[in-house]
């Protein structure tokens, strides 16, 4: 159906669209590419203009594939029966409003919503059970971006099957393909010419909240891998005095290895971007003050909360806080010293940037084990099952950690569906057994440069923490019987029996508690 943006027709859209910010416009025009009617509405008018405009002008037609409804009753009105919603708004309170604006509109039931955002994975759960009554409450957290959103996205839905089975065909058309034979996206940016044939990113990953906790992880690993490469930069800026054109060079070389992704890419652009108005390396005048919205942090937490050690996740997080102190940063650079130590040689360079390059690839192995580390913690708590492989497959294209790693993890995860780490994978293990002294070599240089690197050094910590059967928590574990007579266990008796010396005693006797 064609619409020249006056009139508000009944009953004949496929699916709806609330919100057409950055993602919302884009998977509106996503889905109208792939043939479906899409009714769309926005509190702002000039939105709904847009997408009309933009439509018209993307298919050089007259008329406009989008349908535009100016309320939520229009909205509901315009679809076929039962309907099926898709939301990209802010996350939190609007989800809960606009849901409660819709029951108020009239929608039925069997109505599917499907909440695109980045909302906290509890409050799908919560939303689920709240919404039970008045309609199908789905989520499918998206990742991609603008471009993914437009040209395909990774997707990860969650909710009841019986959700799952009206809407996964329309997800599936609008998602990311990747090439069966090669792992590899299949990449288009041209409106009206989408990708019809290839493996979809995205699968049904659980029950309600389960596809928002994988999403909110993959932002976590995104959040390890983006300062993992930022830390190359800098190791590579100050310790090697080198230019960002001269990084932007390597990072493109690396482009064609193991650390082939998205992220390296848009890195290695970046970088070689000069700023329009000084001329300057753009990156040079971009204020070195971290934003965030929030899904690194709950990746954080939630790894604390579940006793998952994720620390290059967290260090990720903390860099972002410490970069915002941006004022007292300035003022303890005048106060406080470093090492006395020159920048490397130039016929040095060569040899530490490929030990960098092996330090990033096993850093970055490091920062995704933790998080399929974390899904597993989350999945025996939350009672999901997940399917670990196929989640790395669903973000091997569209989605922001996009990788040909991710072909590695999902065959780690095929090889031995019960992993309980991607280090103990045959493939990871050698590889990092391969390239740990260059690892070690990189994190001993920016120690004794004086250049930070926070996740770096934190994930190979990780790595010699967890290959390490034997660890100082038995000290630790002394000390907190001593000071607080909190037990320990024995190496030599059942983990069960709990032990406590009585330390104020001269002859401190072994007692079993
Ligand atoms: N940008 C990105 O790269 C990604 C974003 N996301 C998530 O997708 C969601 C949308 O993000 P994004 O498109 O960037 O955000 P934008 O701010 O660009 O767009 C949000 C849209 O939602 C509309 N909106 C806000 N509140 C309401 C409401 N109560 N009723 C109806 N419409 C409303 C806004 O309307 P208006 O401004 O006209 O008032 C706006 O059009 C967020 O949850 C975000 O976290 C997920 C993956 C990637
Ligand atoms: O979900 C995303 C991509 O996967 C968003 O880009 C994400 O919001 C970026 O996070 P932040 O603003 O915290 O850096």
């Amino acid at each position: 159906m064609q619409n020249s943006g006056g009139s508000e027709p009944k009953n004949s859209c496929d699916i709806g669209v609330i919100g057409l910010g950055v993602m919302g416009k884009n998977l509106a025009l996503n889905l109208a590419d792939h043939g479906y009617q899409v009714a769309c509405f926005d509190l702002d008018a000039k939105r709904i203009d847009a997408i009309v405009a933009q439509d018209k002008k993307e298919n050089g037609a007259e008329s406009s594939r989008i349908v535009p409804v100016h309320t939520l009753k229009a909205l509901r009105s315009a679809l076929v029966s039962p309907a099926v919603i898709l939301l990209s708004i802010p996350a939190g309170k609007p989800v809960d409003q606009v849901c409660e604006q819709l029951i108020e509109a009239g929608i039925n039931t069997d109505d599917v919503i499907i909440d695109t955002g980045n909302s906290l994975w509890s409050d799908s759960v919560a939303r689920e059970q709240r919404f039970a009554d008045n309609f199908l409450f789905f989520t499918t957290a998206v990742s991609g971006g603008e471009v993914g959103a437009r040209f395909g996205p990774s997707l990860m839905p969650s909710g009841s099957e019986q959700a799952w089975e009206r809407v996964g065909p329309m997800l599936k058309a609008i998602a990311a393909k990747v090439d069966p034979d090669t792992g590899k996206p299949i990449e288009t940016t041209t409106p009206g010419q989408p990708v019809k044939d290839g493996e979809p990113c995205a699968a049904y990953i659980g029950p309600n909240g389960a596809g928002h906790y994988v999403k909110m992880v993959h932002n976590g690993i995104e959040y390890a891998d983006m300062q993992l490469i930022c830390e190359a930069y800098q190791i590579m800026r100050v310790a090697l005095a080198m230019s960002p054109s001269e990084i932007a060079a390597v990072f493109r070389r690396w482009n064609q290895g193991a650390l082939d992704s998205y992220l390296i890419e848009i890195s290695a652009e970046v970088l070689d971007q000069t700023d329009p108005e000084t001329q300057a390396p753009l990156v040079d005048v971009i204020l070195d003050k971290a934003g965030m919205k929030g899904t690194g942090l709950w990746t954080a937490v939630s790894a604390l909360q579940t006793g998952s050690p994720a620390q290059t996740i967290a260090q990720a997080v903390f860099a972002r806080s410490l970069s915002a102190l941006k004022d007292e940063r300035v003022e303890a650079e005048k106060v406080l010293a470093g090492p006395a130590v020159e920048t490397v040689s130039e016929t040095q360079r060569e040899t530490v940037i490929k030990q960098l390059e092996h330090a990033l690839y096993c850093s970055k192995i490091c920062a995704y084990a933790q998080g399929f580390q974390l899904m597993k913690a989350a999945a025996a708590e939350q009672g999901w099952t997940l399917h670990f492989a196929e989640i790395a497959k669903i973000w091997r294209a569209g989605c922001i950690i996009r990788a040909v790693f991710l072909q590695s993890i999902s065959n780690a995860f095929d090889r031995d569906i019960e992993l309980p780490n991607l280090l103990v994978d045959p493939f990871f293990a050698e590889q990092i057994a391969t390239h740990q002294q260059d690892w070690r070599a990189t994190v001993a240089l920016s120690a004794v440069q004086g250049v930070a690197c926070p996740a770096m050094m934190s994930a190979l910590s990780y790595y010699d923490s967890y290959r390490t059967a034997v660890l100082p928590a038995n000290l630790l574990q002394g000390q907190r019987d001593f000071f607080g007579a909190h037990t320990f266990s024995r190496t030599d008796k059942p983990a069960g029996e709990k032990y406590h010396i009585e330390w104020s005693d001269p002859s401190r006797p072994l007692q079993l508690i």
